[in-house]
């Protein structure tokens, strides 16, 4: 079976979670949220291992369960996802890990993805990369600029992305490379990779993969956890 380094990017101030400290190191079941992501890829049998991306001045990371564990490579993140995620790619080139292998990139706020869905991502065999993402089951409105809707959007080929998602370490690096030096605001990988032409392939994650963006998201993310067993060491 083909086995995966994945970049997480850790170091987001959580601005919309308004919290104390960054939301990656808030409790989530008496762990914080990124040592629950990190524990859940590296109890995968498939998972060679993680470069967590954080703050340069994070306080927190020295108090990570993973801080000197010897398959956890900790690096210094960027002001923006993108960057953070380009010099994750970078630390993987310098401790050897082949050109051509394909990289797995997970939010540290996406604790709850199961092995079930990370094994289907790892599985697809497309030449374009995979990403995580749900189909929209929701009707969607179109908000002027006092949040009236005026309007309803065909909801039929609207997918929510999510993570991990999979790509080609080196065309990886030249998409996020080409969107940072275009100041193209792209808020995930494949975004990046759709600027070169890819069209990777949506795989159907679950809802249970929530991004911890604000408040509720934590309160859901306990209440799942708690009603399902998960498999994290
Ligand atoms: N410069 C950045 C910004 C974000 N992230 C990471 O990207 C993931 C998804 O981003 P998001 O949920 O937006 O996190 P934040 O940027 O921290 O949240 P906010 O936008 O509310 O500040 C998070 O794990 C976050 O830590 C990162 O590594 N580097
Ligand atoms: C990567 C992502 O989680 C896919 O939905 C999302 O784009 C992250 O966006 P954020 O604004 O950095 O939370």
């Amino acid at each position: 079976m083909t086995q995966y380094w994945v970049i997480i990017p850790a170091a987001g101030a959580g601005k919309r979670m308004a919290s104390a400290i960054p939301k990656q190191y808030l409790t989530l079941n008496q762990r914080t949220i990124l040592d629950v992501t990190i524990a859940n890829f590296l109890s995968h049998p498939q998972i060679l291992g993680v470069a967590v991306g954080v703050s340069p001045n994070d306080e927190h990371w020295a108090k990570s369960e993973w801080a000197t564990h010897p398959q956890v490579i900790r690096y210094d993140g960027g002001t923006e996802r993108a960057e953070t995620v380009l010099n994750g790619l970078q630390v993987l080139l310098a401790v050897g890990v082949d050109e051509t292998a394909n990289v797995l990139v997970h939010d540290a706020a996406r604790p709850l993805v199961t092995h079930d869905a990370l094994t289907r991502i790892m599985a697809h065999d497309g030449s374009e990369g995979a990403l995580l993402a749900i189909p929209c089951k929701d009707t969607l409105k179109l908000a002027n600029e006092t949040t009236q809707s005026i309007g309803t959007v065909d909801r039929s080929a609207i997918w929510q992305a999510q993570t991990p998602q999979k790509f080609p370490l080196m065309a990886l690096l030249e998409g996020l490379s080409t969107a940072l030096e275009e100041n193209l605001a792209i808020t995930d990988e494949s975004s990046a990779m759709e600027l070169l032409g890819w069209q990777p392939a949506l795989i159907e994650g679950e809802a249970t993969n929530l991004k911890i963006t604000v408040p509720e998201d934590l309160v859901m993310a306990n209440a799942i956890l708690a009603s399902q067993t998960h498999t994290q060491q």
